[in-house]
């Protein structure tokens, strides 16, 4: 997969870097988006160079690009254990000194609600990003999948909290994306977030929610490709 920008070989690096990990006998969960994308192009290559692994699909895209590559694949209620996630993100908070430090926000793709189910339920969730996703807090819109009636009442209860909603429109078709779950999301704006933790509890909390984008102490690692290598930050 191609993205536009300067940025596509360093998602490479992370992607392949993150595939790496990935041990004979495994269960791992494949995240969805282009970074993402490599990791699983990666593990496809090994599989047909013998190894065996099962992986656990996202969303549509990450089970039609897990096919291509010929990666054998499970459901979760199908396994005892998730070995390792490989996933990207939107955004994540890369200052140490940080009670945030690592935290994500995801589902840029609309994809964050089963990512947020395998990627907790993993023994190790590896999240593999280029240099334009760290920051030093979060701040960009969160997306919220909602129950396809609840849109309006949600988008009500989230500017009282203090949010700027928006329904997601489809690019190529007319009206709202609908996720892979039959639900709508809604994107939703609160400025810098300092206490992700916080605002996550609050947006969990509100009936029509189905799932929110911030991952908050779920990510064990981050694989950050550079031009010319990959850094490695732990939690
Ligand atoms: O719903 C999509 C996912 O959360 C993606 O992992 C996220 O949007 C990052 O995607 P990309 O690697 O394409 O920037």
């Amino acid at each position: 997969m191609k993205t536009a920008g300067g940025t596509d070989a360093a998602k490479r690096r992370a992607g392949e870097r993150a595939a790496e990990e990935v041990e004979d006998g495994d269960v791992v969960a494949l995240g969805t988006g282009s970074t993402t994308a490599y990791a699983i192009e990666a593990i496809g290559e090994a599989v047909g160079d013998g190894l065996e692994v099962q992986g656990i699909p996202t969303s549509f895209q990450s089970r039609q690009l897990a096919l291509e590559v010929g990666i054998p694949l499970t459901d979760l209620d199908a396994v005892e254990t998730v070995d390792l996630a490989i996933d990207g993100a939107d955004q994540v908070v890369d200052d140490a000194d940080s009670p945030a430090h690592g935290a994500l926000v995801k589902g840029g793709g609309a994809a964050h609600a089963r990512e947020k189910l395998v990627d907790a339920a993993a023994e190790r969730f590896v999240v593999v990003a280029d240099p334009t996703k760290l920051a030093d807090a979060l701040e960009r819109s969160v997306p919220i999948e909602v129950l396809p009636d609840a849109h309006s009442v949600v988008a009500d209860r989230l500017s009282e909290l203090g949010g700027d909603p928006t329904l997601r429109d489809a690019e190529r078709k007319d009206g709202p994306v609908v996720t892979d779950n039959g639900n709508l999301v809604l994107d939703c704006e609160f400025g810098r977030i300092d206490n992700p933790d916080a605002l996550a509890a609050r947006l969990s909390r509100l009936p029509g929610v189905v799932e929110h984008g911030l991952f908050v102490d779920l990510a064990d690692a981050t694989y950050v490709g550079l031009e010319d290598g990959v850094e490695v930050r732990e939690y």
